[in-house]
């Protein structure tokens, strides 16, 4: 086997590590918020989280570096806070984007409660924003948002199969504004909520300035 084969086996190895790693902080996380244990289940629960976060913070990243795991230009984020199959806080979505269209599907549980049985408007405007982040990426003119407003319209139920949707609605120089909305998979025609984005397209500058350090390669 070549060693750039053997690379990518251990890329994806560590991948595959890293994301049951986040199914197993995603099962604690959502255990952690609907548990009726008794308290002192709590504590030594408490104490047992802790013993194996000890090891993870041995080795950690700097904020300028990119996680060894992630593809920056092919759009593997392990850590998203919304895809990021290795993230906590994901529920994780997942996404099919192309052609300035993405559609996302997930199941939100109790850890994203706002109002009781529904989802917290914060979340849904995070899920919201990354799949219109999607829609303008797969138009071919990434850029960041610097406006979104969302609509509520009828509650977010936990525990059920969501459905998101958004599409790029205008192109303007720079400006690429996309629409979006979530639904439940049982009904994708009933509209929850939705959003408008502006996103703004990076002078070079700016991309230097605010993600110099990223960009540049890796030292081996
Ligand atoms: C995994 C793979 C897939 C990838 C999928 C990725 C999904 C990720 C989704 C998450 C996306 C995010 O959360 S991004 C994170 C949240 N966003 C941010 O932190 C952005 C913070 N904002 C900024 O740093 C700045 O605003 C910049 C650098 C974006 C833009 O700089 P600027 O100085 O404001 O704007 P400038 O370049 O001068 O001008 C750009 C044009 O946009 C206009 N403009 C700028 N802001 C606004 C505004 N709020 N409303 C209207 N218009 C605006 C300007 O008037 C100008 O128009 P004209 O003169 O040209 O006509």
């Amino acid at each position: 086997m070549t060693d750039r084969l053997q690379s990518v086996d251990r890329l994806l190895e560590r991948r595959e590590a890293i994301s049951d790693l986040g199914d197993a902080l995603r099962l604690l996380i959502e255990h952690a918020t609907a548990t009726e244990a008794p308290t002192e289940e709590l504590r030594r629960a408490a104490e047992r989280i802790r013993q194996a976060a000890g090891p993870l913070g041995e080795r950690i990243r700097e904020r300028t570096e990119v996680a060894a795991a992630d593809d920056l230009l092919g759009g593997v984020r392990m850590y998203n806070p919304v895809i990021g199959r290795g993230s906590a806080l994901a529920p994780p979505v997942h996404v099919e984007s192309s052609n300035g269209v993405a559609v996302g599907t997930c199941t939100l549980g109790l850890a994203y409660e706002g109002p009781p049985m529904y989802a917290h408007g914060g979340v849904s405007a995070m899920l919201l924003d990354q799949m219109l982040g999607h829609a303008v990426t797969s138009s071919g003119k990434p850029g960041m948002t610097v406006q979104l407003d969302t609509a509520y319209r009828k509650p977010v139920p936990l525990m059920t199969a969501l459905r998101l949707t958004a599409e790029v609605s205008q192109v303007e120089g720079r400006r690429v504004t996309a629409v979006g909305a979530i639904a439940t998979a049982e009904r994708p025609d009933e509209v929850l909520v939705t959003a408008t984005g502006l996103f703004v397209a990076l002078r070079a500058e700016q991309a230097q300035r605010l993600f110099g350090p990223v960009m540049r390669p890796r030292a081996s």
